[in-house]
């Protein structure tokens, strides 16, 4: 049988040379480590959506336009995600963790210092590229 795999919508929330990152509730997947907050994409529902929805909930910012950054498949083994990764920098709001979990805007020359899922290193490297680091 082939694995399921979970559709995630990723905000990579931009301003300024900087991204707005959160840390992960330690009872969850990946726990404990930092993300760039997004969900899952629900049944019949389109990935901006997704986008718009969670970072509205996890953030509390509203997301004008986004622009397609990558979308990577990854086999955590215990779990297999499809992350649909959109460079958000047209939103309006102030961000902070919504959900009570630590939020913080880092910039770009310091990503290096937090420790994200294996999956992000690819996120990573890709958002140097575009911002010419
Ligand atoms: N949001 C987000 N998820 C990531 C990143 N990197 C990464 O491997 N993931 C994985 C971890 C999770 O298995 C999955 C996202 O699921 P999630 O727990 O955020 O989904 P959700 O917000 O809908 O959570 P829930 O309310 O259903 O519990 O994607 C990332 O940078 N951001
Ligand atoms: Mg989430």
């Amino acid at each position: 049988m082939t694995k399921k795999v979970v559709h995630v919508a990723v905000g990579v929330i931009y301003k300024d040379q900087q991204l707005f990152i959160c840390k992960r509730p330690d009872d969850k997947h990946q726990g404990g480590l930092w993300e760039f907050p997004g969900g899952k994409v629900e049944q019949g529902e389109s990935v901006f959506t997704a986008l718009q929805r969670e970072l509205l909930e996890e953030v509390n910012l509203t997301v004008n336009g986004s622009e397609e950054l990558m979308v990577i498949e990854h086999d955590y083994g215990d779990k297999c995600v499809r992350l649909d990764v959109h460079i958000v920098d047209d939103f309006t709001g102030t961000a902070h963790g919504a959900e009570g979990q630590q939020g913080k805007w880092v910039a770009l020359n310091e990503l290096d210092d937090y420790s994200f899922p294996a999956a992000n290193v690819e996120i990573i490297e890709k958002i140097k590229q575009r911002y010419e680091l």
